[in-house]
């Protein structure tokens, strides 16, 4: 199977939530883009697929509806699923009869149903062979650990859908614990706060935005940002201006759940890894990572170093495409 992943049709996948990143050996990252397809209901047909369906998002016409094929990590909806890949894959395609070897990098929690539904979405939308590896590995990797020693990685990763975290040693997963909480969540509860305390409705890209231009946990300075809502006393569109303070509010008890999650993880740790741990700290990686003042919230709650990866939206992608061209890691690659 390992020899199959490197033939030049072979491809490493980042299957996201929301976002969706293609890696060939020798060539790196040939696609990176939002995990979204829509459908013309009309002629009941394709219509678009990546940025630009992700784009009409809340702004679709009647008659073209927007998709999401996963949700918390995990395929939502087969039919669609498998449309997106085979989308993915016409667009790497080299030749009309390209069967590509794909490794998708997929959720270590993730049941053996939702496995065999990455596995089928993947073969009916048009992969020769496909493999499987779990986020934690791709996601060390990425960032150069080298996860065969026997000595304690502690990785974090806060994605979209999924907070997951895994201690590796010896190329295996010792322990890991995982929460189908993440960033799409911390918007969400932006939106739910807005609605409840100040009336008004916000669109999921402006709770998105309000997120990533206000969200601070550490610099509690007041920040303002003006934003076009609802308001839901006059059903009326309005200006509005929000406040980091508010996102602060809406998103705290989420952090919170995050900060307990790893919390419980450090707290069950085995005492042969405490002083691995305790020397390198904590790899933080995901998308969500990126939420400003994460790292040091974390760090000065848990009292331990949390160090965010180089680069956390192509961290996975980078170690996927590790584990296929170095036979160290052949082990963690399965169906
Ligand atoms: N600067 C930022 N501040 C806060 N959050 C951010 C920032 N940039 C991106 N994000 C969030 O990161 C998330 C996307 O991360 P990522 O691409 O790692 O997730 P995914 O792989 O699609 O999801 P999952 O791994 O959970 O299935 C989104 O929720 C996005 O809002």
């Amino acid at each position: 199977m390992f020899s199959l992943l490197r033939s030049s049709n072979a491809f490493a996948i980042d299957l996201g939530t929301n976002n969706t990143l293609v890696y060939q050996p020798s060539r790196g990252i040939i696609l990176d883009e939002p995990t979204s397809i829509s459908f013309d209901t009309k002629r009941s047909s394709f219509f678009d697929s990546g940025a630009s369906s992700r784009r009409m998002w809340g702004k679709n016409p009647q008659h073209i509806e927007v998709m999401h094929p996963l949700s918390k990590g995990a395929i939502a909806n087969l039919t669609v699923a498998k449309a997106y890949i085979k989308e993915v894959i016409a667009r790497i395609a080299q030749s009309r009869f390209f069967k590509p070897t794909i490794l998708v990098s997929v959720p270590s929690d993730l049941n053996s149903m939702e496995r065999g539904a990455v596995v089928e979405a993947c073969k009916d939308g048009g992969a020769r062979e496909v493999m499987l590896i779990k986020d934690p590995f791709s996601a060390a990797l990425g960032s150069m650990q080298e996860i065969e020693l026997p000595k304690g990685v502690l990785v974090l990763d806060i994605g979209a859908g999924v907070s997951d975290i895994s201690l590796l040693s010896c190329n295996g997963i010792v322990m890991s614990k995982s929460l189908r909480v993440a960033g799409n969540d911390l918007d969400e509860a932006i939106i739910e706060y807005f609605k409840a305390n100040k009336r008004i409705l916000i669109s999921h890209n402006d709770a998105e935005h309000l997120k990533k231009e206000l969200g601070n946990l550490i610099n509690r300075e007041e920040v303002t940002m003006q934003i076009n809502v609802k308001n839901l006393v006059s059903r009326l569109p309005e200006r509005f201006v929000a406040s980091s303070h508010d996102v602060h509010q809406a998103i705290m008890p989420l952090v919170d759940k995050m900060v307990s999650l790893t919390h419980r993880m450090l707290s069950e740790l085995p005492p042969a890894f405490a002083q691995d741990i305790y020397d390198q700290g904590i790899l933080l990686t995901g998308g969500s990572s990126m939420l400003l003042g994460l790292d040091c919230y974390l760090s000065a709650k848990l009292e331990i170093a949390v160090n965010v990866v180089d680069n956390p939206l192509q961290n996975i992608i980078l170690g996927a495409g590790r584990a296929m061209e170095d036979v160290r890691y052949s082990s963690l690659l399965g169906a």
